[in-house]
């Protein structure tokens, strides 16, 4: 197997008496495009820190493209680009100078023309030159993510990078990280949206309390965790509590829980025979967000 583009072994962390992280095992294969996700406070933004070795941890290793963060910070952190959550920037700066310097900092000259191409790639040629300070929110954050790439790392993390983004620019957002990730580069997310997970990473983690609860494919976590639904609304609604359907308690509808489409058409049968009266219908799918309250009900 090829070197993974991030391993985690170990890492542990504590602020005070609160466990941040309580041990956390975790390699992410070159070219995956990873989702990180979990509640408040789980642990996500200490363990990108750890990675790009802003925080410290008290035990355990890590290492991106095979370099430890803390032995080796220098070659580790060339091979990661960052978005961080946090919008934090000196507003005297344009847009174009910031990048320089971000450039500067890896020893990187003469860095225009690919800091061209990625203004390009992410609606923002119109703004290099413009101050930080006049920029919206939306902006701000892609010149984050702009930031990140400006040394070419193969392996990008971004934390919560669409939060306070609008639907068009999260779209243009996702389609050059897609991008990106089709170029080889490994893509590591974390978001709150499960919904963006779900169509973008082929794999997940899921973190509650400093702990990873579940890791696996998106598909294959989708399959384990959820069920398809059927929601109906009954002139006999009693009909369909007997058949095993539960009250949502949302406009009188019932919903029922089965594993494939295959077992719709012999529940509606039972339905028409109790006499059940059936008013309306709709099927869910399952999807992310099930299998999130889900895993962390039950860990
Ligand atoms: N510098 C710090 N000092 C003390 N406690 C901290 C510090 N940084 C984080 N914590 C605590 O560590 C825990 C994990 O925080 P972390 O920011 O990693 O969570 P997160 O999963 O990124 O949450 P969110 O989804 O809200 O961004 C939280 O309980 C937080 O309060």
């Amino acid at each position: 197997m090829s070197m993974p583009a991030i391993r985690i072994c170990g890492v542990t962390k504590r602020y005070g008496v609160l466990q941040a992280l309580g041990g956390v095992d975790l390699e992410i294969g070159q070219g995956e495009f990873f989702g990180l996700l979990g509640p408040n406070g789980a642990g996500k933004t200490t363990l990108i820190s750890s990675l790009a070795g802003i925080v410290r941890p008290d035990g355990g290793t890590l290492e991106v493209m095979g370099h430890d963060v803390v032995g080796d910070y220098r070659n580790a952190r060339r091979n990661l680009g960052v978005v961080p959550q946090e919008l934090v920037f000196d507003p005297f700066f344009s847009v174009r100078e910031l990048l320089r310097i971000q450039s500067g900092y890896f020893g990187i000259r003469n860095n225009d023309d690919w800091i061209d191409e990625i203004l390009a790639s992410l609606d923002l040629a119109g703004k290099a030159e413009a101050n930080m300070r006049a920029l919206s929110g939306g902006m701000k954050r892609r010149v984050l993510v702009a930031q990140a790439l400006v040394h070419r790392p193969p392996v990008i993390v971004l934390d919560e990078p669409t939060a306070g983004v609008d639907v068009e620019l999260r779209q243009g957002l996702w389609q050059f990280i897609r991008k990106l990730n089709r170029d080889g580069h490994t893509i590591v997310l974390t978001t709150h949206y499960l919904e963006e997970a779900e169509t973008l990473c082929g794999r997940i983690a899921m973190l509650k309390g400093g702990r990873i609860v579940a890791l696996d494919t998106t598909g294959n976590l989708l399959r384990r965790f959820a069920t398809h639904s059927l929601q109906v609304r009954l002139q006999r609604p009693a009909a369909g509590i007997a058949l095993g359907g539960t009250a949502t308690g949302e406009g009188g509808w019932i919903e029922f829980a089965f594993d494939s489409y295959g077992d719709v058409e012999p529940l509606l049968v039972h339905l028409r025979e109790a006499g059940a009266g059936l008013i309306e219908m709709q099927l869910g799918a399952p999807d992310l967000e099930r299998v999130f309250v889900e895993v962390m009900h039950r860990a």
